[in-house]
């Protein structure tokens, strides 16, 4: 019987592929990770257990799709690995898919599913359309694997009515689906998991805000183990800046910015669907917009070289502090831990220094020097938390591949 399950996490500046032999928890074979597809040159990282290697491409992979590609191929042909010589080794391939509409849980691809997923495409227009090519890909090439398909969004089924509800004509909610989804929600998963674990405490007694900064940045609030609230809404594009996207800003302000906001971007293509005003505010905002870079660690540091590097920053830090004060309301500040994660999340320490300092009345308070250290060994969970009192403040390395590896075995008992 097949033994392996491959898991693809294509997000909008990266696509992570993770081999995975189907034990127990389960114990990864081999990593390989295409970073920098909205800024050239694309670098490769890839671990194994002889070791861990990153080097620049030549190749250009400027679409998920094409990343895809090149690290199947050089995961197969990868002499040393033995175990996946031979697509036959493959039990099932889950894909992170971050836009699953009603979905609240994990779904078998077939013609049904891929068409409704189909349908749903446009609303998350950097994720869905990559996601849902790759998935095509692999029906085609690989037609013996069964895909499955991992939702964002499902974690925030538990939303609850007046949080997930837009005060808009009621009627054209419930006919469009205009609600909040949420989305970043099988990293808030594995984040729950892993932080309960580190604390000693069941899931379901846990309270947290958890933040997942990255190219693409949400914030989440837990309680009791499930979502009550997070900062992205109908789309990835509502709630913190990210890289390329605007984040919360007033909904007229792109009918003054263009005269073109309801027309067909010239991205859109024959399948893909896209506004001018969704262009201007997926592709063309967020500190990209600010800087020119999409590069968050060109941004967070001590010097910035531009008064806009600067800006973006002090803009980042601000919405995130907003957040935290608001998801500290909503828990009536009874939180087990503030959680740091996602590429910047985990690897900047300046950026947890400047929220944490900002959040201070909170009693979020971080050991300057455990927090410059970072993440310590492989551990999932560092704590950077100075004092006893108040809530932890932990960071957290996140792992959707994982995730998805582990909900197939654990939940659904698929392999
Ligand atoms: N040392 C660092 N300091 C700040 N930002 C960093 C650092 N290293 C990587 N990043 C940023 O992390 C982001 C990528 O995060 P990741 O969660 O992997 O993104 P995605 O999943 O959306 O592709 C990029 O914006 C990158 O610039
Ligand atoms: C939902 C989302 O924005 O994902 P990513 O951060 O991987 O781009
Ligand atoms: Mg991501």
């Amino acid at each position: 019987m097949a033994k392996i399950i491959l898991s693809v996490n294509a997000g909008s500046s990266s696509v992570k592929m993770t081999f995975y032999r189907s034990q127990n928890p389960p114990v990864p074979i081999v990593d390989a990770q295409v970073s920098g597809i909205t800024s050239p040159p694309q670098t490769l990282k890839y671990s194994k257990s002889s070791g861990d290697k990153k080097e620049k491409l030549d190749e250009t992979l400027d679409t998920p799709p094409k990343a895809f590609k090149y690290l199947l191929e050089r995961c197969l042909s990868d002499a040393e690995i033995s175990e996946i010589a031979n697509v036959d080794d493959l039990a099932c391939i889950c894909h992170r898919v971050v836009h699953g509409g009603d979905y609240t849980e994990a779904i078998v691809i077939d013609d049904s599913t891929y068409h409704r997923l189909e349908e749903i495409e446009d609303l998350a227009p950097l994720h869905n359309f990559s996601a849902l090519e790759i998935i095509r890909t692999c029906r085609k090439e690989l037609p013996n694997v069964k895909n499955i398909a991992h939702f964002d969004s499902a974690f925030h089924r538990s939303l609850p009515l007046h949080v997930r509800t837009y005060p808009i004509d009621q009627e054209v909610a419930e006919k469009r689906g205009l609600r909040k989804y949420g989305f970043h929600g099988i990293s808030y998963s594995f984040i729950l998991r892993s932080v309960a674990q580190f604390l000693g405490k069941p899931k379901e007694q846990t309270n947290l805000i958890v933040m997942h900064i990255g190219s693409g940045a949400s914030i989440c609030a837990i309680k009791d183990g499930k979502s009550i609230d997070t900062s992205m809404g109908l789309t990835p594009l509502a709630g913190l800046p990210g890289a390329t996207r605007s984040g919360d800003i007033d909904p007229s302000l792109v009918f003054h910015y263009t005269s073109n906001a309801s027309s067909l971007s010239p991205a859109s293509t024959k399948e893909m669907h896209i506004s001018t005003a969704e262009e201007i505010l997926n592709k063309k905002s967020g500190w990209k917009g600010l800087t020119g870079t999409t590069d968050f660690a060109q941004i967070a540091v001590e010097n910035p070289p531009t008064e806009n590097h600067k800006l973006a920053f002090d803009i980042v830090v601000d919405r995130i502090s907003g957040y935290l004060g608001n998801y500290y309301v909503k828990l009536q500040g009874q939180l087990d831990a503030v959680v740091f994660a996602g590429g910047i999340g985990e690897k900047s320490a300046l950026l947890r220094r400047a929220v944490t300092q900002q959040c201070n009345c909170l009693g979020f308070d971080v050991d300057l020097e455990k927090n410059e250290k970072g993440i310590a060994n492989d551990n999932s969970v560092t704590d950077v938390t100075k004092s006893d009192k108040g809530p932890r403040v932990l960071i957290c390395q996140t792992d959707e591949q994982f995730e998805m590896a582990y909900h197939t075995l654990e939940e659904l008992k698929m392999v």
